[in-house]
C-alpha cells in the first residue's frame, strides 16, 4: 500500500451534473487548466458519449493537459467506452472510467437485468476498454447498497479483466463514516486479487457526510484514491468537496499519514474560476474556501489572533490561495483589534483616553451598522475634513448608447476637485462601458470587490436604483453608494464617489502595503 492519495476530480463530470451547472466546451477547458495547475492526479473531463459537446470538451482537454491523467466515464457498453477512448485519444496519460450499477434496485427496477447479465456486461466492458487503454477504471454504481457478496464477485471478476483503479460509489449520499470505512476495509479483505488495484471512495453528500464517509475509506478501508469537485459541487447535494479533503489530509497528516500532491495555493483560485463559471455561490461560512473561512469578527478572538494566529487558525489562509486572514471589525470587536486597525491606517491616537473615547464611539456605530469599513473609522476618529475631501470626483454629465448588435459605448464628462475632464469607453454593458471611461482618466488600479444594485423606494422599474461599489486598494476597502432612477448615473456617481474615499484616504494617510 502506497503513502500517497490520489485525488480524482470529477468537478467536470458528475459537478456538472448539478442542476444549472453546465458548462461549455471552453469553460471545461479553462477549469481543467486550473485542475492542472493544482496538480490533482486525475481529471475526470466529462462522459464523452453523452453528447458531440462533451466529445469535444473531453478531447480539447485532452489535448491540452499534460499533467494530470484525463478521464472520461463510459457506460458498460461498447459505444460508449469507444467515444471516451476516441476522445481521449490525444491525451499524454488518459483513463476509462467505466461502471454499471450492481444493487438489487437498481439492476431489477433500472437496468432491468439480473445479476449474471450485469456480471457479464460488467467482464466485457473492462475487457474491451483495456484493449483500448491500459487505465481502467471500474465502479459499481450504487455500490455502497449492493449485495457484499454479488460485489465481491463483480469487483474480482473486473480485476481480472484488467481493471487497474476499482471505485465504490455511495451513489445516493447513504453511507456513515465508520460503516463506509469498514465495507470498504471487507471489500478489500474478501476480494482475492484485491491488491492488482488502486482502491477509490466516491461520496455524495446527501447526509452531508461526504467528506467524513471519503476519510473513512481511506483511513480505516485504506482507499488511496479520492472522488471529489471543487466546491463540492454535483449531483443533487453534491459530492465531497476536494478542498475540504484535501486541507483535511493535509493539516491531519498525523492521524491520515498520507501525502498529497495538490498545490494548495491554488484551492481558492480553483474555486472562485468554478463558482464564477457555473453561478453557483460558495456560501461564506463554507469550509476553507467560504469569505469567513479565515475572518474573525469577535473581539476575543481578535485578540487571540493578533497575539498568536495559531490560537483561533488551524491552517494558513496563504496556504490556501487566500491573500491574508481578515479581522472584520463590527460590534463584538474587542480594544485591541480596534487599535490595531488604527495602526494600520496610520492614525496615532495622543492618549489611550482618546482611543477609550474612538472606541465607544465605535461600538455606538457598530450596533448601527453591520460592517464598520475603514472609511467610517477615519471618520469616527474625529476628522472632518472626510466629508470635504469626498466630493473630489463629481458627475457633471452622461450619455451613453447601446443597441443590439453593438459594443455599447458610454462618454462621461466629470470633475476631479476644479478641473473637468471629458472621457469615453466601449464595454460589455452601459455600466462596465462608463466605469472603464472614468477610470481611464482616474488610473485608481482599484479591484472592485463588490457591486450591487437596489430598488430604494419600491420594488418597481419607476424606483430609485441605489448601487453601491466597493473598491479595494492596497489594503484599504471603500464603499461608494450613489442613487438615481437611471441606474447607470448611479452607478457612475457610486463609482465616482468610492474613487473619492479612496483619494481622500491615500492623501491623508500613507498607504500601506
Ligand atoms: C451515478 C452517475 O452519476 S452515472 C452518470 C450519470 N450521468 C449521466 O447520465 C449524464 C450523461 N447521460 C446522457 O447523456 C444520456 O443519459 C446517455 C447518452 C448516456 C444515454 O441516453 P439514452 O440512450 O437516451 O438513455 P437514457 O438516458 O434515457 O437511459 C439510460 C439507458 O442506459 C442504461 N444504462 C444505465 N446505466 C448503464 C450502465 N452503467 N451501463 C450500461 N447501460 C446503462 C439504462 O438501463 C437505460 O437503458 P434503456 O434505454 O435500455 O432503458
Ligand atoms: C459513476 C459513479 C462513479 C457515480 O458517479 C456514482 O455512483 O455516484
Amino acid at each position: 500500500m502506497t503513502d500517497k492519495l490520489i485525488i480524482f476530480d470529477t468537478t467536470l463530470r458528475d459537478g456538472e451534473q448539478s442542476p444549472g451547472a453546465s458548462m461549455t466546451r471552453d469553460e471545461k477547458l479553462r477549469i481543467a487548466r486550473q485542475l492542472e495547475r493544482l496538480r490533482v492526479d486525475v481529471i475526470e473531463a466529462g462522459f464523452a458519449a453523452s453528447s458531440n459537446g462533451d466529445f469535444e470538451a473531453v478531447r480539447a482537454i485532452a489535448q491540452a493537459v499534460r499533467e494530470s491523467t484525463v478521464c472520461s466515464l463510459a457506460r458498460a457498453n461498447d459505444r460508449d467506452i469507444s467515444r471516451a477512448a476516441e476522445a481521449l485519444r490525444p491525451a499524454a496519460r488518459s483513463r476509462i472510467h467505466t461502471f454499471i450499477a450492481t444493487s438489487e434496485l437498481h439492476m431489477e427496477k433500472k437496468l432491468r437485468m439480473t445479476r449474471e447479465q450485469v456480471l457479464e456486461q460488467a467482464r466485457l466492458a473492462v475487457r474491451f476498454a483495456r484493449n483500448l487503454c491500459d487505465d481502467i477504471e471500474f465502479s459499481p454504481e450504487d455500490g455502497y447498497r449492493s449485495d457484499p457478496e454479488f460485489l465481491c464477485q463483480v469487483i474480482e471478476t473486473v480485476i481480472a479483466e484488467g481493471a487497474t483503479t476499482i471505485n465504490i460509489p455511495d451513489t445516493v449520499g447513504y453511507a456513515i463514516p465508520e460503516l463506509y470505512g469498514h465495507f470498504i476495509r471487507m471489500l478489500r479483505e474478501r476480494v482475492p486479487n484485491s491488491d492488482k488495484a488502486v482502491w477509490s471512495v466516491h461520496c455524495h453528500n446527501d447526509l452531508g457526510m461526504a467528506v467524513a464517509n471519503s476519510l473513512a475509506g481511506v483511513k480505516i478501508g485504506g482507499a488511496r484514491q479520492i472522488e471529489c469537485t471543487i466546491n463540492g459541487l454535483g449531483e443533487r447535494a453534491g459530492n465531497c468537496s476536494l478542498e475540504e479533503v484535501v486541507m483535511a489530509v493535509k493539516t491531519r497528516r498525523d492521524h491520515f499519514g498520507l501525502d498529497v500532491g495538490i498545490d494548495t495555493h491554488q484551492i481558492v483560485p480553483a474555486s472562485r474560476m468554478v463558482s464564477q463559471t457555473t453561478g453557483f455561490v460558495v456560501q461564506p461560512n463554507k469550509a476553507i474556501v467560504g469569505a469567513n473561512a479565515f475572518a474573525h469578527a469577535s473581539g476575543i478572538h481578535q485578540d487571540g489572533v493578533l497575539k498568536a494566529r495559531d490560537t483561533y487558525e488551524i491552517m494558513r489562509a496563504e496556504d490556501v490561495g487566500w491573500t491574508a486572514n481578515k479581522i472584520v471589525l463590527g460590534k463584538l470587536s474587542g480594544r485591541n483589534a480596534f487599535k490595531q486597525r488604527l495602526q494600520e491606517l496610520g492614525i496615532e491616537m495622543a492618549s489611550e483616553a482618546e482611543v477609550n473615547a474612538a472606541f465607544a464611539r465605535f461600538k455606538d456605530l457598530a450596533d448601527r451598522k453591520s460592517e464598520i469599513f475603514d472609511e467610517d473609522i477615519i471618520a469616527l476618529v474625529g476628522d472632518e475634513s472626510v466629508t470635504a475631501v469626498q466630493e473630489h470626483y463629481r458627475l457633471l454629465s452622461l450619455a451613453q448608447r447601446s443597441e443590439t448588435g453593438e459594443r455599447p459605448h458610454a462618454t462621461i464628462a466629470f470633475a476631479a476637485g476644479d478641473v473637468e475632464y471629458r472621457v469615453e469607453s466601449e464595454g460589455n454593458g452601459p455600466v462596465d462601458a462608463t466605469l472603464k471611461a472614468i477610470e481611464s482618466k482616474v488610473c485608481s488600479g482599484a479591484e472592485m470587490v463588490l457591486y450591487s444594485v437596489n430598488a430604494i423606494t419600491s420594488g418597481s422599474t419607476e424606483s430609485q436604483g441605489e448601487v453601491t461599489v466597493r473598491l479595494q486598494h492596497s489594503g484599504r476597502i471603500v464603499n461608494g453608494v450613489g442613487s438615481d432612477p437611471d441606474i447607470v448615473v448611479a452607478s457612475a456617481k457610486a463609482y465616482l464617489a468610492a474613487l473619492s474615499k479612496l483619494q481622500s484616504n491615500a492623501e491623508r494617510v500613507p498607504a500601506q502595503s
